[in-house]
């Protein structure tokens, strides 16, 4: 990645990696991605059912976890109990569960680090910056995530992220809501609304990952895109973060903060 070298790690053992969801879309490409890295070497594999806190003692450094919003907060913790650093993509993190994790990370002591990233492509990673530092100059803004139709949950924790951070800059920039004088005639109409921007979810065979960020003004309109057309685009953030997990103690929200991004 540039600005922020993906470098393989030079230590003399490879780094051993547990994925969690190894069943799943992205469990099998970040197993194959980490069988691809000379420096990382693919430990146990989990999927629904099995045991995390049977990690613990098998020389893994750090888990990958991409399953369901249900299971990856318990996950996480059952990660740090077992002293084990987690990379985790998956979607459905709230405010109060973060702060479980936040403080869960502070007993522990130990200095384990757990990132939660809700988007691993850096052309994500991109347009949400680029959306964050465009909110405060634009009347009006919203979001259209576009997935394929085997995604579980909307809106994508990539349109959640988005929005929030939108929503905190209009805030902090005095902004109120956008305007809109319309009254729907049918439920969800206008999409759904995340801390004041609606946010409109498309589920299509043939995509992968996508999504459309709206800023408005009179007379003018400001479009960021982000495309991810094949699974292969979120390895290289995931390969980045599993290597530089321990350097990180305690809870990092969102790929952007390891990278160089000024
Ligand atoms: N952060 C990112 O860049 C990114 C990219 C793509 C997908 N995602 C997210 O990753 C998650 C997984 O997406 P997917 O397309 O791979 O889904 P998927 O349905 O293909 O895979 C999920 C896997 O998790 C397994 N699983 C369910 N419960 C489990 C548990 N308790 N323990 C272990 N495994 C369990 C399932 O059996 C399945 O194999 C979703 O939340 C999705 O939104 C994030
Ligand atoms: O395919 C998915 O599911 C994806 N989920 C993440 C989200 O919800 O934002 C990231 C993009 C792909």
């Amino acid at each position: 990645m540039p600005n922020r070298p993906n470098r393989p790690n030079t230590g003399a053992a490879p780094l051993m990696i547990a994925v969690l969801g190894a069943a799943g879309r992205m469990g099998s490409t970040v197993c194959d991605a980490v069988q691809g890295a000379p420096d990382l070497a693919l430990g146990p594999r989990l999927d629904v059912g099995d045991d995390v806190a049977a990690l613990a003692g098998r020389g893994v450094s750090v888990a990958v976890d991409f399953t369901v919003p249900s299971a990856t907060e318990a996950n996480v913790h059952a990660l740090i109990d077992a002293g084990i650093h987690a990379v985790v993509g998956t979607t459905g993190w709230t405010e109060d569960s973060l702060a479980r994790v936040r403080t869960h990370l502070a007993e522990d002591g130990r200095g384990l680090g757990v990132l939660v990233a809700p988007n691993f492509a850096l052309s994500a990673v991109l347009a949400m910056r680029f959306a964050a530092q465009a909110a405060r100059y634009f009347e009006s803004a919203e979001v259209i995530e576009l997935h394929h139709p085997n995604k579980v949950d909307a809106p994508s924790g990539t349109a959640m992220h988005t929005a929030r951070a939108i929503a905190a800059v209009r805030t902090q920039a005095g902004l109120g809501t956008g305007p809109d004088a319309t009254e729907s005639t049918l439920d969800g109409a206008r999409g759904a609304v995340v801390d004041g921007v609606h946010v409109h979810a498309v589920r299509l065979r043939g995509l992968v990952a996508h999504e459309e960020i709206l800023f408005g003004n009179p007379g003018e309109q400001l479009t960021i895109r982000t495309d991810s057309f094949e699974r292969s685009s979120f390895m290289p953030g995931v390969l980045l973060a599993t290597r530089t997990v321990a350097e990180r103690p305690g809870l990092t929200v969102g790929l952007d903060g390891y990278l160089d991004l000024g």
